[in-house]
């Protein structure tokens, strides 16, 4: 049983523009799975729909909450991009022994050119794979929780130690 928590970003459609959060938006996590004929056990829960740049250590706490009371031990957690390290460390610190993995898109997920549904399947996959611990898949890759940056030139992640 995989369970899935949503928290908005540029993967769910939700942007800034002018300074202003976009709230509305089509697209959803379960739709994209649904067209991917997913066929494992999992659920699905939005614990807010925030820009990450909104996000405050008052909604990670509370995604933490949703972490411990799920009976799964694997956790896909979907979330904007430019916050998502500090949130990856953010749960990564607390030593929760579940594999959990935060995923997102560059590009927004209501554009047809999306990177979402490729994100999405090689952060499934990987959470079926990976150990208990904290990671990002991102850019094709699997990064720990403390040895990760989002590089805001290149629009992509990487290790610290590279
Ligand atoms: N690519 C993204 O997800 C950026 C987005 N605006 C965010 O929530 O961080």
């Amino acid at each position: 049983m995989i369970h899935i928590l949503t928290t908005g970003g540029t993967i769910e459609g939700l942007d800034y523009v002018d300074g202003k959060g976009i709230t509305q938006s089509n697209v959803t996590i379960q739709s994209f799975l649904e067209s991917a004929n997913i066929d494992f056990d999992y659920t699905i829960k939005s614990v807010f729909k925030k820009d990450s740049r909104a996000i405050t250590d008052e909604d990670r706490a509370q995604l933490v909450c949703k972490i411990n009371e799920s009976a799964a031990t694997k956790i896909l957690i979907t979330h904007g991009t430019f916050t998502m390290e500090d949130t990856a460390k953010y749960i990564g610190k607390l030593n929760l022994n579940k594999t959990i993995v935060l995923v997102g898109s560059f590009i927004l997920g209501s554009s047809a050119e999306t990177d979402a549904p490729f994100n999405l399947g090689y952060a499934l996959s990987s959470l079926q794979l990976l150990k208990p611990d904290v990671y990002i898949a991102m850019n094709g890759q699997i990064f720990n929780w403390n040895n990760v940056s989002k590089n805001l030139e290149t629009n992509k992640f990487e290790r610290n130690d590279q």
